[in-house]
């Protein structure tokens, strides 16, 4: 069964064609800068002969035409590995915000499409985008069943003491507010992992997703009962463009006293703050950079990354009463053994310690890099949301 799995983000389509179950992947890429005239379309293959490739720069206006273009080169008479879209059985997509209606992965329906829609204001930078490559997948892949992966849906099994917030009860009950949690796909697939990996069901996890968006989940035999994200995929760790947390007198001071209109400070606290807000860039290579060069301010960002993660894993650790590993992934987790050096000294007290060897390189997909004295074990595993929706497309369809 060929899954074509569509990750759409506010300026990006990220893809693979996966079959399944032999989780093989046909091919895969991205459109990127979606909107600017250096938009960027790339594709990746495996045909009889052999890996091909191809990078493309055009304009790209937007997600319709970024998914045609893509649909063009799965095509393609050289390169393509399908003949006609019609060859594609299911389209997994991915979608931000589920909110309580979707705790697991739906056929979508007039009625689904309703709920992503009526959830819009909750995920404002993601899901009209993730609304948008339902719509355009429906044209090009017509004959395909389309199905939803919710971000969402992994966190459902938090607690109500993990979810609900201080605030009167009819903000909850009337109007659904409270924490959610979002990257959910990728929390679920690298604890399982772990759990494959450790080979014990009944495991106290911390798993840190750290990409352009960053959270932590608290997994627990298997289940999340706590995440650093709440209503929206806004608060919680520092990130690339992100704040995270801070005080909210901060969204009072910054109207009342300075004049910003509300949508100023939606900009300012979700595209031009975290990492950017600090150092000037959003990715960790360039501060990376920047530190080699004695950016000292660089420098001090990097460290209010990592004391926001320790404060995480303190408070996960409390919650589960224990620790039996912490899981690092994402563009920055997989990556960036500064992060996770600096994340993990000084947390002897709690079991950890890392072996600054083992952190320096990556050579399984399955990494240890705990020391031989720490109690917890520290792992890097590459997470894979693609493959994990084209998983639950299967269990859904499959049969
Ligand atoms: N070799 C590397 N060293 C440090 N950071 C890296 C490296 N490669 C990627 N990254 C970081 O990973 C981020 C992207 O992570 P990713 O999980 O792909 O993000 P997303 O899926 O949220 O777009 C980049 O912005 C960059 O900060
Ligand atoms: C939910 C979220 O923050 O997603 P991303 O990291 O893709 O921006
Ligand atoms: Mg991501």
């Amino acid at each position: 069964m060929h899954v074509f799995v569509i990750n759409s983000g506010s300026s990006s389509i990220k893809y693979q064609l996966i079959s399944m179950p032999e989780e093989q992947v046909i091919c895969s890429g991205m459109v990127d800068r979606i909107g600017l005239a250096n938009s960027r379309v790339d594709y990746k293959a495996k045909s009889a002969l052999g890996e091909v490739s191809r990078s493309e720069e055009f304009p790209v206006a937007d997600h319709s035409e970024g998914l045609k273009a893509v649909a063009k080169l799965l095509t393609d008479a050289e390169i393509g590995v399908i003949s006609d879209p019609d060859q594609v059985a299911v389209v997994g997509h991915r979608v931000v915000h589920g909110g309580e209606k979707f705790a697991s992965t739906q056929l979508i329906s007039p009625e689904v499409k309703s709920k992503i829609k009526e959830l819009f204001p909750l995920a404002p930078l993601h899901n009209p985008a993730n609304f948008l490559g339902i719509e355009v997948a429906e044209q090009i892949f017509s004959k395909a069943k389309q199905v939803a992966v919710f971000d969402t849906a992994f966190h459902q099994t938090q607690p109500e003491v993990a979810y609900r917030m201080a605030i009167p009860n009819e903000f909850y009950e009337k109007h659904g507010i409270r924490n959610y949690g979002f990257h959910g796909t990728s929390h679920k697939y690298v604890s399982e992992r772990a759990i494959e990996y450790l080979k014990q069901s009944n495991l106290k996890l911390i798993t840190i997703h750290l990409g352009n968006g960053c959270s932590m989940a608290a997994v627990q035999d298997g289940k999340c009962m706590d995440t650093s994200m709440g209503l929206g995929p806004m608060n919680g760790l520092i990130m690339g463009t992100r704040a995270g947390d801070i005080d909210q007198s901060v969204i009072f001071h910054l109207v009342n006293q300075l004049g910003y209109s509300l949508s100023e400070v939606n900009a300012l606290l979700n595209k031009k703050s975290g990492m950017l807000g600090l150092t000037g860039f959003s990715d960790m290579r360039d501060i990376q950079a920047q530190i080699s060069q004695g950016n000292q301010e660089a420098h001090l960002a990097y460290e209010l990354y990592a004391y926001r993660i320790k404060k995480y894993i303190g408070s996960f650790t409390a919650v589960m009463n224990g620790l039996d590993a912490v899981i690092f992934t994402g563009g920055v987790g997989e990556n960036d053994r500064m992060t996770r050096h600096l994340v993990c000294e000084q947390m002897e007290y709690l079991g950890i310690q890392l072996d600054p060897l083992k952190n320096e390189g990556r050579k399984q997909a399955i990494q240890e890099i705990q020391g031989k004295d720490s109690d917890v074990k520290l792992l890097v595993i590459s997470t894979n949301e693609e493959l994990e929706i084209a998983k639950q497309c299967f269990g859904l369809l499959g049969n």
